[in-house]
Parts: C-alpha cells; sequence; structure tokens
C-alpha cells in the first residue's frame, strides 16, 4: 500500500473547485513533484493532505491512517511535516529556538505531564536537543545557530524554514516551493538538501515552479491544471504529454 493515499478529494471555496476529484499515489521514499500553471491547486492540495483544509469529498490516507478530516496538529504528530511557502519562522527567535520550539509545539509534552512525569519530560528534552542539532548539521546552519533569524539572508531563512520541517522528523515531507526567490548558488545548495532528505528515507512531496529542477530530480510527477491532474508519471514521460505542454509549457494548440 502506498505510504500517502489522496482519493478522489474535491475541495470546493463559494462554488469554485480549487480541486476536482484529485488522487495521488506516494510510496515510501519518493520524491514526487507536484507542478502546473498559477492557480491550478498545487497549495490546496498540500493543504489538505497537511490538515489545513478539509476537502468536502474524497479522502486522504497515510501509513493507513484516515487524515482527510486530521487537525494540522494531528497529521504532524503522525509523521508528516511541511515547509511553507512563505516562511512560517518565529524572526526574533534564533535559528536553535525556532527548531527547539517547533519540536516542543508539535511533539512535546505539555506542563502537567512533565510535572507527573520529570524524568521522561527530562528524557525527551535531551531527545529533542539531540534531533534538532542533529538536523543543523545536515542542513549545514551551524554557523547560524545563534543568529536571530530575522537577520538571516533570505536563501538562509528559507533553509531554516526546511530545518523546522525536518525538527519535527518526519517520514513524509511536503516542501511548498523551497527554491523560489533563491539565487542560483542557493538553488543548487537545497536541491543537494532536497536529494540528501530523500536518500535519507524521507519520502518528498515537492511543489516547485523551476520545471528544470523538477525534472532533474523528481522520480514522479503530477502536474494539476484547473484543479485536475492532467499527467502523471516519469518526468520524461511528463514532458512529452501533450496535454501538458498545452496546458502548463503553453505550446502545441
Ligand atoms: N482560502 C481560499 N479561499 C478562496 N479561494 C481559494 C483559497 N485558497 C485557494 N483558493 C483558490 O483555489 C484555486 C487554487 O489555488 P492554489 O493556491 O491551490 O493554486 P496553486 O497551484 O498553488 O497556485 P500558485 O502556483 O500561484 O501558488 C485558485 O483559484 C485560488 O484562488
Amino acid at each position: 500500500m502506498a505510504q500517502l493515499l489522496v482519493e478522489n478529494i474535491t475541495l470546493t471555496f463559494g462554488g469554485v473547485a480549487a480541486l476536482s476529484s484529485v488522487s495521488l499515489a506516494v510510496e515510501e521514499g519518493e520524491l514526487v513533484s507536484v507542478i502546473g500553471p498559477n492557480g491550478a491547486g498545487k497549495t490546496s492540495l498540500l493543504n489538505c493532505i497537511s490538515g489545513f483544509y478539509h476537502p468536502q469529498r474524497g479522502r486522504i490516507l497515510f501509513e493507513g491512517h484516515e487524515i482527510t478530516r486530521a487537525s494540522p496538529h494531528e497529521v504532524t504528530r503522525l509523521g508528516i511535516a511541511r515547509a511553507f511557502q512563505n516562511i512560517e519562522l518565529f524572526s526574533g527567535l534564533t535559528v536553535l529556538e525556532n527548531l527547539m520550539l517547533a519540536r516542543h509545539t508539535h511533539l512535546g509534552y505539555n506542563l502537567a505531564q512533565a510535572g507527573v512525569f520529570y524524568g521522561k519530560a527530562l528524557a525527551k528534552e535531551v531527545e529533542n536537543r539531540r534531533v534538532v542539532e542533529e538536523v543543523i548539521d545536515f542542513m549545514e546552519l551551524e554557523p547560524y545557530r545563534k543568529a536571530l533569524v530575522g537577520n538571516l539572508p533570505y536563501g538562509v531563512r528559507k533553509r531554516v524554514e526546511v530545518a523546522r520541517a525536518l525538527s519535527l522528523s518526519p517520514r513524509l515531507l511536503l516542501l511548498d516551493e523551497p527554491i523560489a526567490g533563491m539565487t542560483l548558488e542557493e538553488k543548487e545548495d537545497m536541491v543537494r538538501f532536497i536529494l540528501e532528505i530523500r536518500a535519507q528515507g524521507t519520502t518528498v512531496i515537492l511543489i516547485e515552479h523551476d520545471l528544470g529542477v523538477v525534472m532533474d530530480i523528481s522520480d514522479r510527477v503530477y502536474v494539476l491544471d484547473f484543479g485536475q491532474v492532467i499527467a502523471e508519471g516519469m518526468p520524461e514521460e511528463v514532458v512529452k504529454n501533450p496535454r501538458v505542454q498545452e496546458a502548463y509549457l503553453g505550446v502545441g494548440a
């Protein structure tokens, strides 16, 4: 069974369908990209998977659990984390504090539990710190760990945003335009990190407008247009698909 199954989801806003009967199946360890023109429904799809939107029809299963109506918090606890297009970090906190806070907020013990199970809470805190330090090391953020996020250049903040998602130890990572607005060098670095994340066994769903990057690194690609999946397959198949060329690349027709 696929790790993530999206079955015929439909999401409407006041009569406008952002997604119409969209299905998607992602295997554990795959790097799957979702592409499509502006307004095609890519972010809406990620919002449904991550619990921010709930589709009116269809269902979503992650590792056999139905998450169609789950909250973002529940989805995170089940092993799905998301790096946002518009960076969701606290600019007045350091890199280290942002990552620790993410773990506390989503996976941590609450204060009442900490009071009752002091030893357990302490062990949890040591574990939180270990994971966060590993992520900082992995994302090569060591030079910035004590820097306030608000003072960091945009490209580094994008990297911290991915690190924040990774610090939740996800088995499925959702990346919404992780290289948008970056310099060429920053893009190359981010692509390398994405490939390393996948190499470590984490499943990745990527929304990205840079087709060169998508075609280079994806195992499979889904193409959305007007809220519908118009093509799915290996990158080299998808680019040859006449519907994709018409709808997305603006050629043909
Ligand atoms: N909260 C909302 N309220 C109303 N309409 C929405 C909402 N979110 C998305 N939509 C609509 O749903 C459609 C799909 O939008 P979505 O942002 O998912 O597309 P996208 O493919 O991610 O676009 P982009 O590449 O520009 O980010 C659009 O018509 C958009 O206006």
